[in-house]
C-alpha cells in the first residue's frame, strides 16, 4: 500500500498546489474490484475503500503491518457510500444499505466486502487505527446516529452530523467517525473551523457530481491553503490543520478521527479574525 509521510506545519506553509495534493489528498481510491489503501504516519490512520463490483473482495493484511490478519492490532470504521452491500466478519453477514456504516473491533479475521448488485456496487469507504483492546463488531443505520443540527442559512453552512462511532454511540478504542450532510443550499462546512491538537481527522467528500469540486481548507489559521477536492477523494487532515471547505455544489462528507481523546467537542475554535 502507498505510505505517506506527514510534513510539518512550516515545510506546508513553502509548499506549491501539487506538492500540498502530493502529500494530503488521496485521489485512488473508490476504483471498482479492488481494495485501496493509504498508510498515514500521521497517527497511523489507514484510509481505504473495497468497491465489490463483479466479485466479492477480502481484506488481506499488507507488508506494512507486520501482522497476521489486517485487524490483528487494528479497528476498523466502514461507511457505504453506494449501493447496497454485504460485509462479512468471520461468519457473520450485515448488510449495509447507502449510508450505513460498520464497526469491525480489534482480533476480527475475515472480512469480506460484496455487493447486492454489481451493476450498482457498493461503495465501501474504510478508516482504521491501532486498537488497544477489543470491542464488538457492530452495525448503525442512520436512525442509530446522533444526529446534531448546525449552522444556518444566512451562512451558508446549515448542515447535519451523524455520528456513528463514539463514546455515546458504537464504541471503539480510538476511532470516532460518522458524516455530515449540507443542507440544500448551503455549501460549508465546518465554518468556523476548529483545531484539534488531540486528533488528526481525514474527510472524505462524496455525493457530488463530476463537474463539481469542493474546495478543502488546511493549514494553521494564519496559513491557510486549499486543495480542490473532487468526488469521493479524501484528505489527511493533521492535528495542527483545520479542516473546512466550500462546495461549488452540495455534498456529504465522512468524517473520521483518531488520537489522544475520544471527544468530538474537544476543539479549539478558531474566529474569522485568525484567517489569513
Ligand atoms: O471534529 C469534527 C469534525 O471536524 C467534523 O465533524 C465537523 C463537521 O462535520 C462539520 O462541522 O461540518
Ligand atoms: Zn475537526
Amino acid at each position: 500500500m502507498e505510505v505517506r509521510y506527514s510534513p510539518d506545519p512550516v515545510r506546508f506553509s513553502r509548499m506549491t498546489n501539487q506538492e500540498i495534493r502530493d502529500n494530503f489528498l488521496v485521489e485512488t481510491l473508490f476504483k471498482p474490484n479492488t481494495i485501496e489503501m493509504v498508510y498515514s504516519d500521521v497517527d497511523r490512520a489507514i484510509l481505504g475503500s473495497a468497491v465489490p463490483a463483479e466479485k466479492s473482495l477480502t481484506l488481506s493484511t499488507a507488508d506494512e503491518l507486520r501482522a497476521e490478519f489486517f485487524c490483528k492490532r487494528r479497528e476498523l470504521g466502514v461507511l457505504n457510500v453506494g449501493g447496497e452491500g454485504a460485509i462479512d466478519v468471520d461468519g457473520q453477514s450485515f448488510d449495509l444499505k447507502k449510508l450505513e456504516c460498520l464497526y469491525i473491533g480489534r482480533g476480527s479475521r475475515e472480512i469480506t466486502f460484496s455487493s447486492q448488485n454489481g451493476s450498482e456496487p457498493a461503495c465501501f469507504y474504510l478508516l482504521s487505527y491501532p486498537a488497544h483492546k477489543e470491542y464488538p463488531v457492530k452495525h448503525a443505520k442512520i436512525e442509530d446516529a446522533l444526529q446534531v443540527h448546525l449552522g444556518s442559512k444566512d451562512t451558508c453552512n446549515e448542515r447535519t452530523i451523524y455520528k456513528y462511532i463514539h463514546p455515546d454511540g458504537i464504541e471503539s478504542c480510538q476511532l470516532v467517525m460518522g458524516f455530515t450532510e449540507i443542507a440544500k443550499g448551503s455549501v460549508w462546512n465546518t465554518m468556523p473551523p476548529h483545531l484539534h491538537p488531540r486528533r488528526m481527522e481525514a474527510y472524505m467528500y462524496f455525493d457530488m457530481s463530476e463537474e463539481n469540486r469542493v474546495f478543502h481548507f488546511m493549514g494553521k489559521p494564519d496559513e491557510m491553503r486549499h486543495i480542490a477536492a473532487a468526488d469521493k477523494q479524501a484528505i489527511i487532515s493533521p492535528s495542527w490543520s483545520i479542516h473546512s471547505g466550500a462546495g461549488t455544489s452540495g455534498y456529504r462528507f465522512c468524517w473520521g478521527m483518531g488520537g489522544e481523546n475520544q471527544d468530538f467537542n474537544d476543539m479549539d475554535h478558531s474566529g474569522i479574525e485568525d484567517f489569513k
